[in-house]
């Protein structure tokens, strides 16, 4: 394809990750535009873009692509203020915000004839944020949701998937209500539920000052998101206020309900209400459903001792094997420890289990 001007606007983790993906993959020109003079600095320092700029207008003019990665609040005044631009040719306007249903109203209100829009939402992230955390493979594999808006041609939204194929992430068409109901449930929601888990930690803490020792990996794993950026979180919380605010009185409801079940030991039932949850969690890990992605998981007893995770990982890799992720778990000094490594594929998966089994490591698949 003809070689695109692409303005990136909001040079932060997201943003960032997307304009190395692009430079690493492709010959696109890469304008960056940040209100940090030291991310568009960086930026342009190490690479990441080829020019940088301190007005929005100017470079809005000069693009035929234009992606605003900026927090949901500000993304919604980004878009507001290219309305009044006199655009000489089609422009083609995306997003990266986590909410759609706020940032498509304020698209939907656009009278500017030039400007096509398809929202768009990068399925993937980290706890850190800001231009030095980006990553150029952030999301490879992962979901890439876009929505485009009517005045978006199907070759608008070809246009924007070709360039955005250097995240190398797979591509889905949603609605923005749908996708913020279905965000609202796997991402926002258990946000919300993995912070006030800690603050009830924090409380007992009061009576128990032992407790944070006792904290064991089950309490590291569903907590481990609390640690994201709060000002992010918040503004996807506003922004999604009346999906998360229906999750809440569900979940109300669902809680009174286990109390119930445990206060008048139903433990038949409890047995039923667990199993059922492991069961559908289980088949998470299955074939291909859809937005949610699998856990292809292997489990390595390895000693805490040097050496010992690089000889994990220098048996993958002589099997070709590529691991999308390793966590240490529990290692506690003299004892063995354990590695969660996730795959991209069953196969891989039990690749991966079998040749270092044949090494003599103890391992394990969840089942
Ligand atoms: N962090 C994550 O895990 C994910 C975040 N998102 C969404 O992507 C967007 C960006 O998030 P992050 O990159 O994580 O945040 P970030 O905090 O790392 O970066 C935001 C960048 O936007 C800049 N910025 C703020 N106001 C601006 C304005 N008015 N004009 C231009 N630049 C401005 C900041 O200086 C910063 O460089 C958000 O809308 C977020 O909801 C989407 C997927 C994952
Ligand atoms: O919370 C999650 O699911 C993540 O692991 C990262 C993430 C955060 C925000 C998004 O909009 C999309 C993905």
């Amino acid at each position: 394809m003809e070689k695109q001007q692409v303005l990136i606007a909001g040079l932060g983790l997201i943003g960032g990750s997307i304009a190395k993906a692009i430079k690493k993959e492709s010959e696109h020109y890469i304008i960056g535009f940040d209100i940090s003079e030291n991310t568009l600095q960086f930026a342009l320092n190490q690479g990441i873009i080829d020019e940088s700029s301190t007005n929005l207008d100017e470079a809005a003019l000069k693009a035929d692509i234009i992606i605003i990665s900026a927090p949901i609040s500000e993304t919604i005044q980004l878009i507001s203020q290219l309305d009044s631009l006199p655009f000489t040719k089609e422009v083609i306007v995306s997003d990266t915000a986590s909410v759609k249903g706020s940032v498509l109203i304020a698209a939907n209100d656009l009278t500017n004839k030039s400007i096509r829009f398809i929202g768009g939402h990068p399925m993937a992230g980290s706890h850190k944020k800001g231009i030095e955390a980006a990553k150029a493979h952030l999301f490879e594999n992962a979901i890439y949701v876009l929505s485009p808006l009517d005045n978006a041609t199907e070759k608008n939204v070809g246009t924007l998937r070709e360039v955005l194929s250097a995240t190398k992430s797979n591509f889905v068409v949603l609605q923005s209500d749908e996708h913020d109901e279905m965000t609202g449930v796997i991402s926002h929601f258990p946000h919300l539920i993995a912070s006030s888990l800690v603050h009830q930690a924090r409380k007992w803490e009061k009576k128990h000052s032992f407790l944070p020792k006792l904290a064991a990996g089950g309490f590291r794993d569903i907590t481990r998101i609390a640690s994201s950026n709060p000002v992010m979180w918040q503004d996807i919380f506003y922004h999604n206020q009346s999906k998360m605010s229906a999750m809440l009185a569900d979940w109300i409801i669902e809680m009174e309900h286990l109390k119930k079940l445990l206060e008048d030991n139903e433990r038949e039932e409890v047995i039923t209400y667990l199993n059922s949850a492991k069961n559908y969690r289980d088949g998470l890990n299955e074939g291909d459903r859809g937005a949610i992605p699998a856990f292809y998981d292997v489990y390595v007893d390895i000693p805490d001792q040097p050496g010992a995770i690089a000889e994990v990982a220098l048996i993958l890799a002589n099997a070709s094997l590529s691991i999308k992720n390793i966590e240490i778990l529990e290692v506690r000094e003299g004892i063995t420890g354990a590695l969660r490594l996730s795959f991209y594929t069953k196969e891989a998966q039990v690749a991966g289990q079998k040749v270092l089994k044949q090494r003599g490591f103890e391992t394990m698949i969840q089942s």
